[in-house]
Formats: structure tokens, C-alpha cells, sequence
């Protein structure tokens, strides 16, 4: 199967700060790839730079076997929607304008139906005609990912879109995610919640001190090892009795 993203030698320097650092990895269609590592890792700036939001020092990206530099805006954007991990909005825009800016790559395409259908998923109806910055942090980020979903693109890249979602919602959204990867899209998620990661997630891409350090399936990525490596002795590691998947969570000293 030919891959859909291909980034090869990616390095990223601020000063004299490796912010990335030779980063090779291949994504499939149809993947959800998680990110993941720790506060600091390089997980928003890798997808900050996939977006085409900033520059690396070295290394290339290709998106679907294309320099991402040789795509026009508009083209880029039909290809690949990027949800940063913070956006304040900086005026009282309503949330229904908001979704309709996913459309602004597609203009001249219908898309009631799917713009329903996306307002009930995102169960966000009753938020259609007020302003978004009078919304709750966890409303306002599942609004950006209504509008993520209106644009439709071949490639998701997400910066912890459940940082701010109680555990329902966030069940809710990482399925729409998986069911879209079902269909086609793909998917690159950052998380900070491993159990997610572990329950939904094809491949984990684990990033430490702007370094790749293992990209395969999450059992394969999180090994007790690895886990007290990165975590020391602050989480319980076990296996969750109804599913066996590891179980991680914050251990009480
Ligand atoms: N514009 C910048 N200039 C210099 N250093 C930066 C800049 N942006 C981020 N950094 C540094 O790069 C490193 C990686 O930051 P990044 O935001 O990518 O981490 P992260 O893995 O997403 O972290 P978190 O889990 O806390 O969101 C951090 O040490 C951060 O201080």
C-alpha cells in the first residue's frame, strides 16, 4: 500500500535548542496514530510542522508523495486539517459561522447533510447561535472539531483534541475519529491520556526531548519498561481485568 505521509530527517533548532530531531516515519491511509510523551516532548511542534504552520530547519514531508511545500493553500487545506492545542478566539464569532469556516477550502460543494449530520455528532446544537469565546473550554474545542470534520480533508492532524472534554465526550469524539479512519481519513492525534491511546490507536509515535523513540502498536510502544522510563514510579501499571489491555494510572504515594 503506498503511504499518505512520509517525513524523513525532520529536525527543528530555536537557538540552540533541537526541538525535533531526525524524525523518520511513514503513515498509511486509514491509520489513527497516536502522539505521545511527555510535557516538552515536541508532539505540538512535530504537528505544527506537518501542518506546514512552521518551517523545519531540515528533513522533508511528503503528503501523498508531494514536497507539503509544493501545495497551494487551498490544496493543502483539502488534504490536511490541522486542530491546534490552543485557539482563543479573538472575537465573538458564532459557533455556527465557526463550523462553516471548515468549508472555506470547498466552497462551491453542498454540505447541509453533512453539516447536520456533524452538528448531532459533535452534539452541539443547542451552542449554533452563540458566541463561541462564551463557551466552555471543552464546548468551544468540540466546536473546532465540528469544523475540522466540515473540511473533510484526507489527513487529520489533531493537538490534544479531548485535553479539555469530560470522559464522555472524549469516548464520543475519539470514535468519530476512528469510525473517519474506518472510511479512509487518517488520523494523527496527540494525547496525553494513554489509556486512550492504548483503546483507540493503531500506532503510538513516542517523541522525548524532541526524539523518536519507538512508532508501532501500543503494546509494542508501551512496555512496563519504557513506561517506567519515561513515568519513574509516578503511575500504576496493571491490566484491566474485563479487556487485559494495559491499564496505566497516577499512583497515589
Ligand atoms: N517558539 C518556540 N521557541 C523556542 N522553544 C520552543 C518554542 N515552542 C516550543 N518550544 C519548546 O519546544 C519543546 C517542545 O514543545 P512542544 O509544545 O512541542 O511540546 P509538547 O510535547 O507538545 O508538550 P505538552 O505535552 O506540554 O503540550 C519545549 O521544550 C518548548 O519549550
Amino acid at each position: 500500500m503506498s503511504t499518505i505521509l512520509d517525513v524523513t530527517q525532520l529536525s527543528l533548532t530555536q537557538g540552540n535548542k533541537a526541538l525535533l530531531n531526525n524524525i523518520d516515519f511513514t503513515v498509511y491511509p486509514g491509520e489513527l496514530v497516536g502522539i505521545i510523551g511527555p510535557n516538552g516532548a515536541g508532539k505540538s511542534t512535530l504537528l505544527k510542522c506537518l501542518s506546514g504552520y512552521i518551517f523545519p530547519s531540515s528533513g522533508s514531508i511528503s503528503l501523498q508523495g508531494k514536497p507539503l511545500s509544493s501545495y497551494s493553500h487551498q490544496d493543502r487545506a483539502q488534504h490536511l486539517s490541522y486542530l491546534p492545542q490552543h485557539s482563543e478566539p479573538a472575537f465573538s464569532f458564532l459557533v455556527k459561522d465557526v463550523i462553516s469556516y471548515g468549508a472555506y477550502s470547498h466552497p462551491n460543494q453542498n454540505n447541509a447533510d453533512e453539516l447536520a449530520s456533524i452538528i448531532a455528532q459533535t452534539n452541539i446544537e443547542t451552542l449554533l447561535d452563540q458566541p463561541l469565546n462564551q463557551l466552555s473550554g471543552g464546548e468551544q474545542q468540540r466546536v473546532h472539531f465540528a469544523r475540522i470534520l466540515l473540511q473533510n480533508a484526507d489527513i487529520m492532524l489533531l493537538d490534544e483534541p479531548t485535553a479539555s472534554l469530560d470522559i464522555g465526550h472524549e469516548s464520543q469524539l475519539m470514535n468519530i475519529i476512528t469510525a473517519q479512519c474506518q472510511q479512509g481519513k487518517t488520523a494523527l492525534v496527540a494525547l496525553h491520556n494513554l489509556n486512550t491511546a492504548l483503546e483507540f490507536c493503531d500506532r503510538l509515535l513516542l517523541l522525548q526531548q524532541g526524539e523518536l523513540i519507538a512508532f508501532d502498536t501500543p503494546e509494542q510502544v508501551l512496555t512496563p519498561a519504557q513506561l517506567r522510563q519515561l513515568y519513574h514510579d509516578n503511575i500504576r501499571i496493571s491490566r484491566h481485568p474485563d479487556t487485559s489491555k494495559l491499564y496505566l494510572t497516577p499512583l497515589r504515594k
